[in-house]
């Protein structure tokens, strides 16, 4: 089985205004906050947004798993990382992927694209579920409420798993998950 993570950097809104030289409209245009995908460019998911992250790596955590994707595919230097859920994806009734699942607020340096993916920061309200895996509307609005989530996700069809059909899942929210000693913070 694969290990795998997702790290979601969050922050809150752009104004659309200078702050600098406006900070009444700053206020009163506050859009919210947003929430760093990437449109993937190539491996798994291929073309659909999700956040960063990938496979881990022999000998590393998790959470050092994501905070490597995340700098090798936009360029940011997470920290912090919160743990949100543990996702297990399987395909054909045969585990796939385990996926650990982190959220931040506090990170270092501008999204930039490289060859693997393509970063955009969009607004928690308007996440395109319609251009992500089947499964991401499910979990993915709680974790950037700040909830924590664990579940099981069957997809049935045959290989590759971002070409089968995605089938039924369970899901448990407010889940203790296991290793995760941070700190709760408010999203
Ligand atoms: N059902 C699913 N829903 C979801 O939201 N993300 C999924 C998913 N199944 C897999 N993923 C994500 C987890 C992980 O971040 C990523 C794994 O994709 P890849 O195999 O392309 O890994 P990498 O990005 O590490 O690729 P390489 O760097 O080429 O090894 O796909």
């Amino acid at each position: 089985m694969i290990e795998a993570t997702l790290c979601f950097p969050l922050r809150d809104g752009e104004t659309g205004a200078d702050p600098a030289t406006d900070a009444d409209l700053a206020t009163d245009d506050e859009t919210g906050r947003e929430v760093l995908l990437i449109e993937k460019r190539r491996g798994l998911g291929e073309g659909w947004y999700n956040g960063p992250g990938g496979k881990c790596e022999p000998g590393e955590t998790p959470r050092e798993c994501a905070i490597r994707e995340t700098r090798e595919e936009v360029g940011l230097e997470v920290r912090d990382l919160e743990k949100a859920g543990e996702l297990r994806f399987l395909l054909d009734g045969e585990a796939h992927t385990f996926c650990h699942v982190y959220r931040t607020r506090s990170f270092e340096g501008e999204p930039t694209a490289s060859e693997e993916a393509a970063p955009e920061w969009v607004p928690v309200d308007d996440v395109p579920y319609d251009r992500m895996w089947d499964d991401d509307r499910l979990w993915l609005p709680g974790v950037l409420e700040g909830k924590t989530v664990a579940g099981e996700f069957r997809f049935e069809g045959g290989t590759p798993l971002d070409e089968a059909d995605f089938v039924d899942h369970e899901m448990a929210w407010d889940a203790s998950l296991e290793g995760d000693q941070d700190e709760k913070r408010s999203y």
